[in-house]
This record gives C-alpha cells, sequence and structure tokens, in this order.
C-alpha cells in the first residue's frame, strides 16, 4: 500500500507528560481509517500533531512523501490536509450556502466574499459541496437554525471545500442523534471517493458503518490495529475499551 500519510514514531510531550510515546500510522490513498480508544489515550493529540497544533517532540509526519513535521499549520492546510475539531466552528448568522463560500480556496474576507460576483466555477464546486454534504435543499437556511448534526455537516463541508487530500475528523458524530450518525457515515463514505479519511470515534456502531481499518490508541501508544473484526476479537482491545463501553452502558 502506499501511503498518503505517514506517522513514524510520534511522540508528543506535555510539561513533561508523554501524551504520544512513538505512534507509527500509515494511511493508504482514499482510505477510511479509525482510531478508537479511552478517553485521555492520546487520539486528538495524534491529530492535532498532524498538523502541527501540537509540538512533535520526536519522529516524523510525512505527507505525500514529504517531510511535514512541525511545518506551520496554515502550510500544512494548503499543502492539503483538512482537519475538522470536535465542535462546529460555524459562521451562525450566515447561510449553509455562504458557510461554504467562505471556506473556498481564495476566499478573502466576509464582506468581499458576500458581495463579490460568484463566478460559475465557485457557485458549482458550492453545490457538488453541498450535495455531497446533503444539504443541497437547505443552502439558503441561516446555519444558527440547523440542528447540530447539520451544522457539524456543513463543516464537514467547509473542509471539503478547500480540497484536501486527507481530511482528519475528530468525533464527527458528537452529540448527534441515532439517524445523524447513520447519515455521517454515509457522508464519509461518500467523501471518500475523493479524499484520505481518518476518523475519531467513539461510537462503535458508526465504526463498524465506516471503518476500513482501525487503530487502538490507549496511553499514547497504538495497541492494535486491524478490521473491525480482528479488533472486536482482541481480548487486549475487549479488556482496555470495548469491554469497558460495554459496563457503561450498562451503568
Ligand atoms: N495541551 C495539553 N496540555 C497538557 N496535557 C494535554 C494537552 N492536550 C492533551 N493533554 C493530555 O494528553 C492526554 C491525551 O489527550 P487527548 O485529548 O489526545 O486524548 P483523547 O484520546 O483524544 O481523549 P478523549 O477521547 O477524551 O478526547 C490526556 O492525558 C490529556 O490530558
Amino acid at each position: 500500500m502506499e501511503s498518503i500519510l505517514s506517522v513514524k514514531n510520534l511522540q508528543v510531550v506535555f510539561s513533561g507528560f508523554k501524551a504520544l510515546k512513538g505512534v507509527d500510522l500509515e494511511v493508504g490513498d482514499r482510505e477510511i481509517v479509525t482510531i478508537i480508544g479511552p478517553n485521555g489515550a492520546g487520539k486528538s493529540t495524534l491529530l492535532d500533531a498532524i498538523v502541527s497544533k501540537s509540538p512533535v517532540a520526536a519522529g516524523n509526519v510525512y505527507f505525500q512523501g514529504k517531510d511535514i513535521t512541525n511545518k506551520n499549520p496554515y502550510d500544512i492546510a494548503r499543502m492539503g490536509i483538512g482537519r475538522k475539531f470536535q465542535n462546529p466552528n460555524v459562521y451562525n448568522e450566515l447561510t449553509v450556502f455562504e458557510n461554504i463560500l467562505l471556506a473556498l480556496k481564495g476566499t478573502h474576507g466576509i464582506l468581499n466574499s458576500i458581495t463579490a460576483k460568484l463566478t460559475k466555477t465557485k457557485k458549482d464546486k458550492i453545490i457538488d459541496v453541498l450535495d455531497r454534504i446533503g444539504l443541497l435543499g437547505d443552502a439558503g437556511t441561516i446555519v444558527s437554525s440547523l440542528s447540530h448534526g447539520q451544522k457539524q455537516w456543513v463543516e464537514i463541508g467547509m473542509v471539503i471545500a478547500q480540497d484536501p487530500s486527507v481530511v482528519l475528523l475528530d468525533e464527527p458524530t458528537a452529540g448527534m442523534t441515532p439517524e445523524e450518525t447513520h447519515a455521517t457515515g454515509e457522508i464519509i463514505k461518500t467523501l471518500a471517493r475523493d479524499h484520505t479519511v481518518v476518523a475519531i470515534e467513539h461510537d462503535m456502531e458508526f465504526v463498524k458503518q465506516i471503518a476500513e481499518r482501525i487503530i487502538v490508541l490507549h496511553q499514547g501508544a497504538k495497541l492494535a490495529e486491524g478490521s473491525v473484526e480482528e479488533i472486536q476479537s482482541n481480548p487486549k482491545v475487549v479488556e482496555v475499551y470495548l469491554g469497558r463501553e460495554k459496563i457503561d452502558d450498562a451503568a
């Protein structure tokens, strides 16, 4: 497998605390990789370190064969790695269409973007993004009136509007209803036709819906890696994570 994103022996240290203790990760072009693991395992830190939001203490991150370790986050985004955080970061007072417009490459300033004449290319691009996130019918809706799940989709749309090769998603279904969660899975599967997706997720039904390969992190290290079946039957994973989830559910 040719990797588009490659993480080698990655270490992140916060004031002496080793949040990542030497993690390796290989992600193939247009693959969907899901990262699971208990709270505090280092999942968000791993995505943060890839885009230089957390400083890498040792190890390397390669994107399309280039070493991007600790490069400027803005340059990493421009090179083609898009990152969506847990909470939707959208313009609530603007329409869905305007939110996607603002995220397009080469768009500068809110007022400029909204008042400037829209080229057909930009309009077609926005329509394509809205179609892919299932919000074409809501193009003119003000974002504040959308459900929490729909806001998350707007933000996914804002990420893909920048044409990243790799999309990093941090708990994309957090706070969603089961129906929204399922719809998000279908959106992600469609995205993976054109983008590589790495998603952190807790909801195992969702993981089963989208995952081609699962990475399990535990205490800053990789505990296991494999298909849904391999992960579900791995005794170490059941002990530290999946068994724990069942106990939590029962509680
Ligand atoms: N900026 C920071 N400064 C200090 N410690 C941090 C910082 N960011 C994360 N940590 C610590 O690093 C560890 C890993 O955190 P991280 O958020 O990556 O875990 P996670 O697996 O994403 O957890 P969760 O599922 O709860 O989001 C935790 O112990 C956390 O407290």
